[in-house]
């Protein structure tokens, strides 16, 4: 297994025209190839705007054998083997059968679906008078921890709000990941106070890379969004270290990180947090 990649990361522009935003997808990440990344990831909702009056409307079938009528499913796969990439579906909303999800698909340069990981914890929180956003008034919430395997490295998925529950991080390090890929469209009230500590602290309890993928902030102009949900922007990728070493601002951009995964060993070695858990004093889960 190589232990260096190079690891992109598209933060994409997304407006109402769903062509169009998958047009715009295809196009980034074949540049993200052409820079060198073998892994490429999408941001959370990028065939979409953001918002629960859209989700019915954008949704798609996600089923490997036959997604001729899911036209953001076809192209990941698409952009997947045409840039022999894997290719890291940031996430639609899904259909099954009366159901919505916020679903990230997973595909390798083959083409093959290799993970499909359905968002665990839906975003729905009231901060007066900054932001309030209810997704589970639409979506269901997924049931199963998502871990990929990869020539590069083991990975661990989870979707924007998942990334709050450190439980989860830890169990995702406890099967083995050394990368935390969360597409995320946090908001502009939280992503200022939280976005990046989130990551870091994920990064430095778990002794893992962590990346974040977000919408642009701004809608392309030919392409303007119907929603009023504002993203933060901002994807970024931080060390085992706890450092971000690659990090967007708010306009569409593509970021290339180098990763060397014989940090995460060297970091474990040095401060062997992992192996000094106190488990006959506590362990997860935890009960409050
Ligand atoms: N799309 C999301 O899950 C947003 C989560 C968010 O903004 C947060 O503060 O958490």
């Amino acid at each position: 297994m190589s232990k260096k990649f190079q690891l992109g990361l598209v933060q994409l522009s997304v407006g109402g025209d769903k062509g169009h935003n998958i047009a715009r997808a295809i196009s980034f990440v074949q540049e993200a190839s052409k820079k060198g990344a073998n892994v490429v990831a999408l941001p959370e909702c990028w065939n979409s705007p953001y918002g629960t009056d859209y989700f019915s409307e954008y949704a798609e079938k996600i089923d490997n054998s036959k997604n001729t009528e899911s036209p953001s499913v076809t192209a990941m796969q698409r952009m997947a083997i045409e840039n022999s990439v894997y290719l890291i579906g940031g996430s639609i909303p899904e259909k099954e059968g009366d159901r919505l999800y916020n679903t990230s698909c997973v595909f390798n340069p083959e083409g093959k679906l290799i993970a499909k990981h359905r968002k665990l914890h839906l975003y729905d929180l009231d901060i007066p008078g900054k932001i309030k956003f209810q997704e589970s008034s639409t979506l269901s919430a997924g049931n199963k921890l998502t871990v990929f395997d990869t020539p590069y490295g083991k990975f661990g998925l989870g979707i924007c709000y998942d990334i709050r529950f450190v439980e989860y991080a830890s169990v995702l390090t406890a099967k083995g990941c050394q990368i935390l890929c969360y597409p995320g469209a946090f908001n502009k009230t939280t992503g200022e106070a939280h976005w990046e500590l989130l990551q870091r602290g994920r990064a430095v309890d778990n002794q893992v890379y962590v990346c974040t993928i977000s919408p642009a902030r701004h809608s392309p102009k030919e392409n303007p969004s119907p929603s009023s949900y504002v993203a933060w922007g901002h994807s970024m990728v931080v060390n085992p270290w706890g450092t971000t070493i690659a990090k967007a601002e708010e306009e569409e951009k593509i970021i290339i990180a180098d990763i060397d995964l014989s940090k995460v060993e060297e970091i474990r070695k040095n401060i062997p947090i992992l192996t000094q858990k106190r488990k006959d004093v506590y362990s997860l889960p935890t009960e409050l």
